[in-house]
């Protein structure tokens, strides 16, 4: 890839600001960053790194990932900014973009908040998760597939557990890749939200791929290539309904799924609790990939960097 100008800066704030192509490059991308294939392309740029909420693997994985690529970092808390002053998201993108090459953020906010900040074309904002999606997880899961697997189509699924922002991003992803199927057990009452579950079904259309969303247990798919699951609290928000956990328990994945798929592996996208949405012995045993999974955010994150500031061979610099 040849290096982007200062204007036309990438941004990654929903699975929709990739192509179908860039998906299946970025997440390739994170598995020759995992080999040091790389020849520090970011030296000279600032990446600026703004969570106001809690992280442990996104917002280390773009730290080490933007240090390793060359870059410098400014890191910010969550009282840091004026934004919670009441300066625009619009002033701070655009005041922040005279400074910085790069903003990935974990708001508090609503997405809209990152397309505010995404309104001038010189700083690539990041999405490192929102209320919505989480994006760059759903990459550096590709990446994990495709560093196991090694392929990214014909892959078959299985979801159990909430429809959040990480099943989202997922069910974007995985409907982009022909071959792939998606199976999502989702709790009733806690599944993909209506207009992000849309979207992946029209995508699956498109490309030939298949999602299915049931809301029970019951005639699981058999031989699946990965069984995911996650948090039933995503980042320890409490849910509203006081028996939640009774309509969430049957969705437990213990290693009782894999009498119908033996040869699955288990993928999580952490933080994990032992005895709540998995048992310690899948976590823990030979089929886990999370914490292969974890560190695959690290060179995951690297390709979305390169990506951000990167133009592909034959684009027009200045366009
Ligand atoms: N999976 C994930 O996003 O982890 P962190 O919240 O620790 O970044």
């Amino acid at each position: 890839m040849t290096r982007r100008q200062p204007m036309g800066a990438r941004h990654l704030i929903s699975m929709d600001d990739l192509s179908d192509t860039d998906i299946v490059a970025v997440a390739r991308a994170g598995a020759r960053m995992a080999r040091g294939e790389h020849d520090h392309p970011l030296a000279g740029q600032v990446v600026g790194v703004y969570f106001a909420r809690t992280s442990t693997r996104t917002r280390t994985a773009f730290s080490s990932g933007a240090l390793r690529l060359g870059a410098r970092l400014i890191a910010y808390g969550p009282g840091d900014l004026q934004l919670n002053t009441g300066e625009t998201t619009e002033d701070t993108g655009r005041v922040l973009s005279g400074m910085l090459d790069v903003l990935v953020a974990r708001t508090a906010a609503d997405q809209a908040e990152m397309r505010g900040w995404a309104g001038q074309d010189r700083m690539s904002v990041v999405n490192a998760m929102s209320a919505q999606e989480h994006p760059t997880q759903a990459l550096a899961d590709l990446t994990t597939l495709y560093r196991h697997f090694g392929r990214l189509h014909d892959l078959h699924l299985l979801y159990v557990g909430e429809g959040n922002n990480t099943a989202t991003a997922l069910a974007l992803a995985m409907t982009r890749l022909p071959g792939t199927t998606l199976e999502l057990r989702t709790p009733p009452g806690y599944g993909l939200p209506a207009d992000l579950a849309a979207r992946a079904h029209a995508q699956a259309a498109r490309t030939g791929a298949v999602i299915v969303e049931r809301h029970d247990m019951d005639q699981l798919p058999k031989d699946v290539d990965a069984i995911y699951t996650t948090r039933w609290q995503t980042t320890g928000t409490s849910k509203p309904d006081p028996d939640w956990r009774t309509v969430f328990a049957p969705f437990q994945v213990t290693a009782d799924l894999w009498r119908h798929s033996p040869h699955a592996v288990f993928l999580h996208d952490l933080p994990a609790h032992r005895g709540e949405e998995v048992s310690a012995d899948v976590l823990d045993g030979p089929a886990s990939l999370a914490f292969f999974q974890a560190e695959n955010k690290m060179y995951s994150a690297m390709a979305v960097l390169d990506w951000c500031r990167s133009i592909a061979p034959g684009e027009d610099e200045t366009a």
